[in-house]
């Protein structure tokens, strides 16, 4: 498979080995939105910056080109993004967290909130940490647990960042040094407290699941989940 890499930063080239690793071909690596020819790809793998994403996935609509979009800080466009995917008959996977373990995790934390919504005793509070170079806060996938959780949960509607509000609920963002990416949704009454957590060893994980997701993709047309991917959940 002829990939097209749209952002060559810390995921990029994590992604370029593993798609080599897999046997696949980088024919495009950019950090820049023009100078190159998207039809020369079957397939285009975005992780750039939250100001280009939705430029670039388009481009690739247009020209046919199927795309799996890992960039967060953007989704004020993604509904944009599916009404354009649809409507130019494009292929499309947009993912806040691509790695298996994530996934996983995304399926117990909706489970967790499922059983929760029945016990008021319980807060839920959310913690993320990642590196410094990091643009966004919260994390995509913080934000993806959060609202997981208010559709299974009577008590949320909302999330924010160090909310103390009522119905809302409280999203820590820390930034730390090397750290590639942890989550912990934490369920805490006045006696005790339940917390889960997934800890990202390096970016590997994320890089793996964006090549299989681009595998997958490379002969449909539409909008998928990773869920979709992974027959999971
Ligand atoms: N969904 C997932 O599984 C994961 C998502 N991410 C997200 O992916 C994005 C990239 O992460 P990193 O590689 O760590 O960041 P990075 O900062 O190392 O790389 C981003 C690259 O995009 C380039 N860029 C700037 N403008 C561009 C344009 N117009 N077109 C193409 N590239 C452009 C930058 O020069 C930079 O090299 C972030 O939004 C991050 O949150 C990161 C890890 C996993
Ligand atoms: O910027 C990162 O590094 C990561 N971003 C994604 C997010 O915002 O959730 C996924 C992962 O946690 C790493």
């Amino acid at each position: 498979m002829k990939i097209a890499l749209l952002g060559y930063g810390k995921m990029g080239k994590t992604i370029e080995k593993i798609a080599i690793e897999r046997g696949h071909t980088i024919v495009i690596k950019t950090n820049d939105e023009e100078g190159y020819d998207i039809t020369e790809a079957d397939v285009a793998i975005d992780f750039s910056v939250p100001n280009a994403a939705f430029f670039n996935i388009i481009k690739c609509f247009k020209h046919g080109v199927p795309v799996i979009s890992g960039t967060t800080g953007w989704l004020d466009n993604f509904k944009k993004a599916k009404a354009l995917c649809e409507e130019e008959n494009g292929a499309f996977i947009y993912a806040s967290n691509f790695s298996l373990g994530v996934n996983i995790f995304f399926e117990l934390n909706k489970q967790l909130a499922k059983m929760m919504s029945k016990i008021e005793s319980y807060k839920v509070s959310l913690e993320e940490i990642h590196h410094t170079q990091k643009l966004d806060a919260p994390s995509g996938t913080a934000i993806s647990l959060a609202e997981s959780i208010i559709s299974e949960h009577d008590s949320y509607t909302d999330w924010s960042l160090l909310s103390q509000k009522e119905n809302t609920i409280p999203i820590s963002a820390k930034r730390l040094d090397d750290v590639s990416g942890t989550h912990a949704v934490s369920y805490t009454s006045n006696t005790d407290t339940i917390t889960i957590e997934h800890e990202a060893h390096s970016r590997e994980g994320f890089a793996l699941g964006a090549v299989i997701a681009a595998e997958w993709l490379q002969d449909k047309t539409g909008v998928y989940t990773m869920k979709d991917v992974l027959n999971i959940g």
